[in-house]
Formats: structure tokens, C-alpha cells, sequence
């Protein structure tokens, strides 16, 4: 508690400071120059919620900040709209397009969606030059600063309303990605495919990313048109667009304070690079800093001298760089490349991450939600209604899995009764996992039907299947490592938030009900596997084997009928097993029903009401435990593969 007063009334200072700014310092230069520092901010949340959250990369976003520009430029020149009306078309022109920029991040990852997002921008930045019509083409358009409510705005005032626009989009980026927004978002990066199997579906959340990301972006830039007065097409190029993405990753992904910074070095940088004289002291400076660092750092052991040899090396020879070039213009992107492999290489959490690292703070999600910490209900698992009221939960019948000429699963029929534990077992590579795979969404059969409470889940998504009462573990666990044990957890929890990005915004009652309920029955769900001292520990952090119980207390949150454990007990210790056993006995209790794959046998034997049998893709036995054990084609199959004889129990 006391640390969010701290922080409160930091940020306080930091407003009134930032208000006070132009008062104190009367120069029309620097107050110019922090308005474009706090409107590149703005830009900055937005892109930081694309890359640093979902992960995807985007060098569209200087297009989308030209976007913005221009919707409240034409306004303004065209039409004479008034600074709201051009504000809010802005962002929501801007939004439309980020819809747009969101279809390749859908089908690519990586290096192909840099190219096609680099594209989206440089077409953009080609209508604006061509669609004169419109836009006036290379001239650019004139602006003056706005009126609002009938009194028009000075530099000193609009700056201020710049600073009113920074907060604004401060507190709400913050309070989206602080919500079960934000934990989607996050989730797509840790596991899109846990993401997809916890009810979170990855082509949704990426387009709601990038479009909430375009929406700040559209807003930094109708801000800047005005802030400058003066529009056109070649501010927003490529250098720009790398500028931003350098600015999200040197000052720190998943910080709002790192945006605030990448964005003083982006403003800053340029001015830097445009003079020789000044670039020289500060690269000398940052030489002889660079050596003090090394020094101490292996006097103190904390580096090798193998380690800081080439940032010594590259910080001197850019000091000496800067005294052989006459003019930096033309040196500005090599000098931005250099920086980026820089960041890369040796500040990969950026410079918020790095001094996180050496003051040894924790990352400020990394504390308990404390919302609902209060009291942890007992128990929190649903107990699975009688769905359908079948008999039968789960029917699968002739299911085909085929890869290329391989049939991973052939003609495989299946039926699991409600509320029992339904082991699959069989040798490695007999179609355990992919039958999983093939209940959830994540492959979609070659031939075959399967039924889940009365409806076929041939052909639908992962997420609509995990939404409709079937929860999964992973055999190669998949949780979202950057979260806290209780994050991953309310990722599974998402399907209980009604919650809009409004409610979100603004903090409804709806939202914060929602919020501590979420908070609060989480941390039940950890009590429920023993996970409940570690809610705050970042999930990658966590032993193996409390990752693999995570795993469950995260598929328990979707209130499932079915749940699918693959391989639950791999890697645990014995101690562990049994408190294993203990917890999937407390599931069935609550009516949830269990196809557990597992190569421990005395698990599978101890526990199961039916055992299934694959091999080699088919079903070569199904019965009791005890009947299965003993059925001379299971012992053959498990004799002939690398496996040892199924231990009696
Ligand atoms: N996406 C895929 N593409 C091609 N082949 C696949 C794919 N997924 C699985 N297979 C193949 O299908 C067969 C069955 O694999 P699966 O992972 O389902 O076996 P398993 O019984 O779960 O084995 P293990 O106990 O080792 O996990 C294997 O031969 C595997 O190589």
C-alpha cells in the first residue's frame, strides 16, 4: 500500500512539474520540445501494447502516426472541424487502419511481418504524397493552434492540453494493461497456443491489440499536427518508424516509464546527431563512462573483462568517430543501426529492465494483485454441471489423424463417461498427444466425428472449444513464463469478464467486481493445487513441478466439463506424484471429468476408471485398469517399443 502512495504521489509531482514546466522555463524551443517528447509518448503506450505485450513487431506505426495527422490536418484545412470532432476522428480513421495492419500479424510472425507492417507504412506515407486531392500532396497543410470551447489556445495552453492528453492515455493504457485485456494481450506472447486453449483466442486479442495501439497512435499524431503547426508526407518515413520501435526497446517493453524515456532519446537523439560539435563531447562522455563502468565492474567481478571489451572498444571508437566526421547527416541511420544492435545485444530489457536488474527491484505486476488477495476461497473449482445429460461427456468415433503418409491416429473411437478419470496411455509416438490435440482445436481431423456434450467439435476453434467446457494441460508445459502464477491463472479466467474496454477505461463497478472476483477466486484455484505462495512469482521462476500444477489451477479457471491432463506427473518427484494424485481425486470430486496420459503407470493404474490403449495410432485394448494391465497386445506393444512393461500398482 505503501508503495502505491509512493508512486501516486510521485507521479503527482511528475504532473505538477510537467504543468509548471512552461512557466518556469519561458523558451518557446524547450516547451516545443517536451510537447513533442509527451506526444511521442502517447505514440509510444500504443506500440508498446504491440510490441512488448503481444510481441509482434510493427514498423507501421510512423504511418499510422501520419494517419492521425492527416485525418485532423484535412479536418481542420478541409472541413474547419473543431478539435474534438478532429481528435476522435483520428483515432478512429487510425483504429480502422490498424484493423487492417492486424490481418498480416494474423497469417506472419517475425521478420515477415516487419516487411509487410514496413510496407503498410511506406503506402501510406505514398498516399498522403499522391492523394493531393485530399491531402495537398508534398506541399503539406498549414495549421493553426486549435480554439477550445470558443477560446483559442496559445503554445503555453495547448501544451497543456498535450500534458492532459499524456495523462489521459497514461492512466488508460495502464488500466488496459492491468486488466484482463492486458493479461491477453500478454498471454499471446508467452503461449498463443495456451492462449487459444484457455478461452483467449489469438486472432481476437491481435486485432484488438494492434487496433487500441493505432488508436494512440492516431492520437499522437492529430496532437502533432497541431503542435506543428504544419503536415507533409515525408515526416513520416522510414527513419521515423525505426525511431519508434528503437524508442519501445531501449527504453523498456511493458513500462510506461520506458516509453516516456525511448521517447526523450528519440526527441533528443536527432538533435544530438545534428550537432558534430556536441555529439563529440557526449560520445567522449559516454567513452570514459563506459571505461568506469568496465573498471569497477571487474574490479567488483561482477563482469569479465572478455564481457565489456567490446563495449569499450565501440564506445571509443564512436568517440573517435565523432572527431574524423565533418557532418552527421548522413551518418543518422548507420548511428540509429549501431544503437539498435547495441540495445539488443546488451540491454535487451531496455534501460528500465537494466536498472531493474542492478537495484535488484521487481517488475511492479510482479506484486500480488492485491485486490482480491484478502480472502482466498477454500475451494475454488466449479463443480461441472450435468451438461447434456448424456452419460456420456465425450464421444469420438473413426477419427483420423493423417500427416503427410503417416496416420497418427487411425480410426480411433473413443467415449468417456462423465465424471470418471480416463487414462490414455501407449508407447511414444502411438497418438496421445495428438489426440489431445485433436479434442482441442488445435489440429483439425482428417476424417471422423467427435461429439462434446452433444455438439460436433470437428472444425472449431480452440477457443470456442475451451469456452464450451474443455480445459488442457500441455505435455511441454506452455505457460505465460513473464506472468505471476496468479496471472496465468486469471488468464483463465478471462471467459468470466463481461467487461468492456469502457468498463476497463474508466473502472466501472462491473469491471472492478469482475476485477477482484477474478483476483480473488484465482488465488483460491492456487490454494487448490498448494500454489498459493507462489501467486506472485513470475511463472518461469516456478520448479517444474509447480509449473505443471500451475498448469492445471490455469485449465481449472475454465470452469471445464472435461479437463485433459498430457502427461501431468513427467518430470515430478515422488512427493509431488502423490500430491498429484491427490488433487486429480479432488477434481473428479467436483464432477470435472479427467483423460489423463501418463507413462507412470502405477499413476494411471491407481486412479483410472478406464484405461484406453493406442499403439502405433490405433486402439489396441480399452477396459479396467487391471484388465488392460494384463491384455496380452498391451504388453506386446509396450515390449516392443522402447517402454518397460506397465508396473503393477
Ligand atoms: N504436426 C505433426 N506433423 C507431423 N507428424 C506429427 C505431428 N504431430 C504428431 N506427429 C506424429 O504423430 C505420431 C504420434 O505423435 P504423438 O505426439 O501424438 O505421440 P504420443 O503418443 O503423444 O507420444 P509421446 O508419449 O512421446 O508424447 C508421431 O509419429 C509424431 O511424429
Amino acid at each position: 500500500m505503501n508503495t502505491k502512495i509512493g508512486r501516486f504521489l510521485l507521479a503527482l509531482v511528475g504532473f505538477a512539474a510537467l504543468l509548471l514546466f512552461p512557466i518556469g522555463i519561458d523558451n518557446p524551443y524547450y516547451i516545443h520540445l517536451l510537447e513533442t517528447i509527451m506526444i511521442y509518448a502517447i505514440l509510444l503506450f500504443g506500440l508498446d501494447i504491440v510490441v512488448g505485450y503481444t510481441g509482434q513487431v510493427s514498423l507501421g506505426h510512423a504511418g499510422l502516426f501520419g494517419l492521425g495527422a492527416y485525418t485532423a490536418g484535412v479536418l481542420v484545412y478541409k472541413l474547419g472541424a473543431p478539435l474534438m470532432v478532429a481528435l476522435i476522428a483520428s483515432i478512429g480513421v487510425t483504429a480502422l487502419f490498424g484493423a487492417l495492419l492486424a490481418l498480416p500479424a494474423l497469417r506472419v510472425t517475425g521478420p515477415y511481418l516487419a516487411m509487410v507492417t514496413l510496407a503498410f507504412g511506406t503506402i501510406i506515407q505514398i498516399l498522403i504524397n499522391e492523394m493531393s486531392f485530399i491531402t495537398e500532396g508534398p506541399m503539406g497543410i498549414k495549421l493553426t493552434k486549435p480554439p477550445l470551447f470558443g477560446h483559442k489556445l496559445d503554445e503555453r495552453e495547448f501544451y497543456w492540453l498535450v500534458v492532459v492528453m499524456l495523462v489521459l492515455s497514461l492512466v488508460v493504457v495502464h488500466r488496459i494493461l492491468r486488466s484482463h485485456l492486458g493479461r491477453a494481450f500478454e498471454a499471446l506472447r508467452g503461449s498463443p497456443v495456451a492462449s487459444d486453449c484457455m478461452g483467449v483466442s489469438v486472432y481476437r486479442y491481435k486485432v484488438y491489440a494492434f487496433v487500441i495501439s493505432a488508436g494512440f497512435a492516431g492520437l499522437a499524431g492529430s496532437l502533432y499536427a497541431y503542435s506543428e503547426q504544419y503536415i507533409s508526407p515525408n515526416t513520416y518515413n522510414f527513419e521515423l518508424t525505426v525511431l519508434f520501435l528503437l524508442a519501445v526497446i531501449m527504453g523498456g517493453r511493458k513500462s510506461r516509464i520506458g516509453a516516456m524515456l525511448g521517447a526523450t532519446i528519440i526527441v533528443l537523439l536527432p538533435k544530438l546527431l545534428d550537432d558534430v560539435e556536441l555529439f563529440r563531447y557526449v560520445s567522449v562522455a559516454l567513452a570514459v563512462l563506459v571505461m568506469v563502468v568496465a573498471v569497477v565492474g571487474v574490479q567488483m567481478k561482477r563482469v569479465t573483462p572478455k564481457q565489456m571489451a567490446i563495449p569499450v572498444v565501440g564506445s571509443i571508437a564512436l568517440a573517435g568517430l565523432s572527431f574524423w566526421l565533418q557532418t552527421m547527416t548522413d551518418w543518422r541511420l548507420s548511428i540509429f543501426g549501431v544503437i539498435m544492435l547495441f540495445v539488443v545485444y546488451y540491454l535487451q530489457d531496455g534501460i528500465v529492465g537494466f536498472v531493474r536488474n542492478a537495484l535488484n527491484l521487481r517488475r511492479p505486476k510482479a506484486r500480488l494483485e492485491v485486490e482480491g488477495a484478502g480472502i482466498a476461497p477454500a475451494d475454488a473449482v466449479a463443480t461441472a454441471a450435468m451438461a447434456g445429460g448424456q452419460p456420456e461427456v465425450l464421444q469420438a468415433s473413426g477419427v483420423l489423424m493423417q500427416f503427410g503418409g503417416l496416420k497418427a491416429l487411425n480410426n480411433v473411437d473413443l467415449t468417456v463417461r462423465r465424471g470418471t478419470i480416463h487414462g490414455l496411455i501407449g508407447p511414444n509416438g502411438s497418438g496421445k498427444s495428438t489426440m489431445m490435440n485433436v479434442l482441442t482445436g488445435i489440429y483439425v481431423p482428417t476424417a471422423g466425428a467427435i461429439s462434446f456434450g452433444g455438439r460436433s467439435l470437428v472444425g472449431r476453434t480452440s477457443s470456442d472449444i475451451a469456452l464450451s467446457g474443455i480445459a488442457r494441460t500441455f505435455q511441454n508445459v506452455q505457460l505465460f513464463g513473464e506472468m505471476t502464477a496468479q496471472q496465468n491463472v486469471q488468464v483463465g479466467l478471462h471467459h468470466t469478464f463481461r467487461s468492456n474496454l469502457f468498463d476497463v477505461a474508466v473502472h466501472t463497478p462491473r469491471y472492478k467486481r469482475e476485477s477482484a472476483a477474478a483476483a480473488n477466486r484465482a488465488l483460491g484455484l492456487l490454494k487448490f493445487v498448494g500454489l498459493e505462495a507462489f501467486a506472485a512469482e513470475e511463472a518461469r521462476n516456478l520448479p517444474y513441478g509447480k509449473q505443471r500444477l500451475l498448469e492445471i489451477a490455469r485449465a481449472l479457471a475454465l470452469d471445464p466439463q472435461l479437463l485433459l491432463l498430457d502427461e501431468p506427473a513427467a518430470g515430478l518427484t515422488a512427493p509431488d506424484i502423490k500430491e498429484l494424485i491427490a488433487i486429480i481425486r479432488k477434481i473428479r470430486e467436483h464432477g470435472v471429468t479427467v483423460i489423463l496420459i501418463e507413462h507412470h503407470m502405477d499413476v494411471v493404474m491407481s486412479m483410472c476408471d478406464t484405461v484406453s490403449v493406442l499403439d502405433f495410432g490405433q486402439k489396441i485394448a480399452e477396459g479396467e485398469p487391471a484388465a488392460v494391465q494384463a491384455d496380452a497386445k498391451v504388453i506386446e506393444a509396450y515390449l516392443g517399443g522402447q517402454e518397460a512393461e506397465p508396473q503393477p500398482a
